[in-house]
């Protein structure tokens, strides 16, 4: 059985059709009811001038098309159905889950260190409450929609992510979000683990460091981990279960 014919046949919601995504390195067939749409980390530190990874160095400044063609993934996955969930990366304000130095994450956060070198910026990178950690202004969760806290890269670590996606019978995850090369990627990755069918959709996402980092990221997830998919095949893939569902 290749990726096109998979079935997976223990969705707790009326199964509804399967359609096939276009993806790289085979089409991918899914249920709207059985997919999730994850908006990985699009907050004010990772696609916004004055956020942590520009702060950090990082090249913030092509992350605008992103935004637009998430939104346009959110109207396609909500008329669809398809239950959206926002990732948020950050710790409480007194940084006690980021971990101390007994934690790899307090050695290489990059959000912690540049506060350790400009002491002037503590308290304010990823902390729960300020602006950085807020998602953008564009992207605001809608009724419906998921958030989902996680204090490290991977969403599926310390958080609520696995049971509150197995508990609605969710089988498949298309990731859009920041940064391609570490939180989308370490989820993707995660979730594969787990036996979730993880799709990228490309134009949708962003890496933190330089254009090889992307290219990387998405051979990592073509060749190893999952699905390369675009914005546009989304969009029309899941039209049609907007359609039939109009018309039935
Ligand atoms: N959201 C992310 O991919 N984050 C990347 C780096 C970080 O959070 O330090």
């Amino acid at each position: 059985m290749n990726a096109a014919e998979h079935f997976s046949g223990y969705g707790l919601k009326p199964a509804g059709d399967i359609v096939k995504l276009p993806a790289r390195p085979e089409p991918l067939a899914m249920r709207a009811s059985e997919t999730a749409l994850i908006v990985v980390d699009m907050q004010n530190a990772y696609s916004t001038k004055g956020g942590y990874l520009d702060l950090a160095g990082f090249d913030v400044s092509s992350t605008g098309p992103v935004i637009e063609k998430i939104l346009q993934a959110l109207a396609a996955a909500r008329a669809a159905g398809i239950q959206v969930v926002f990732l948020q990366n950050g710790w409480d304000a007194q940084y006690v889950e980021a971990g101390g130095p007994g934690s790899p994450n307090w050695h290489k956060s990059n959000a912690l260190k540049t506060m350790r070198k400009r002491p002037e910026l503590g308290g304010t990178l990823l902390a729960k409450g300020g602006w950085d950690y807020q998602l953008v202004d564009e992207l605001t969760p809608q009724p419906g929609d998921i958030v989902v806290p996680k204090p490290r890269y991977s969403g599926f670590f310390n958080s609520h992510l696995d049971s509150t996606l197995r508990a609605r019978g969710i089988r498949n995850l298309v990731f859009t979000g920041i940064a391609t090369n570490v939180c989308v990627e370490s989820t993707l990755r995660d979730g594969f683990h787990l036996e979730y069918f993880g799709v990228v959709l490309a134009d949708a996402t962003h890496q933190a460091g330089p254009e090889f980092a992307q290219q990387a990221a998405l051979y990592n997830i073509e060749t190893f981990f999952g699905w390369v998919s675009g914005v546009d095949d989304f969009c029309s893939t899941f039209a049609q279960v907007e359609a039939t569902a109009t018309a039935s």
